[in-house]
């Protein structure tokens, strides 16, 4: 399934919004995400850190977890943006592309992007390749 150029527009201006709630005092790294899902809701998400690090929350899951908590399930998602201020397209952790896989289909795309204007569509299936699942 694919999205158009458009729909990516929205939802990575969704996704910069996000960012700016970002609570990040130990990284001062903000991250934002907004995912879109096939009936056309939108939920966006920023990270949120903790003193005990190993808390903190990437935007990704913030996001996709805001539309599970509204009722969303696994398959009712289009596309996810994320943004950050990177050099490059900002690269989601290793923990957020295991929730990906596991709440969105394989071939749904992700739009990595920038602050600059850099942007790279990838699928999920290519973001965890042979990942585990039960
Ligand atoms: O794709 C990413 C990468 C990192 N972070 C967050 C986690 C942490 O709060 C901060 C630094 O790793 O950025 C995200 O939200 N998404
Ligand atoms: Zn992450």
């Amino acid at each position: 399934m694919s999205v158009s150029p458009n729909t990516f527009d929205d939802l990575l201006a969704l996704a910069r919004d996000a960012r700016e709630q970002a609570y990040a005092p130990y990284s001062h790294f903000q991250v934002g995400a907004a995912v879109l899902t096939r009936d056309g809701r939108q939920f966006s998400g920023c990270n949120v850190e903790n003193a005990s690090y190993s808390l903190c929350n990437c935007a990704e899951r913030t996001a996709l977890f805001s539309a599970i908590a509204a009722g969303c399930r696994p398959g009712d998602f289009a596309a996810l943006a994320v943004t950050a201020d990177t050099d490059g397209p900002v690269s989601p952790c290793g923990a957020c592309r295991q929730v990906m896989v596991e709440l969105c289909n394989a071939d749904m795309p992700v739009l990595l992007a920038n602050l600059r204007g850099a942007r790279q569509e990838i699928s999920v299936a290519a973001l965890l390749p042979n990942a585990f699942r039960l």
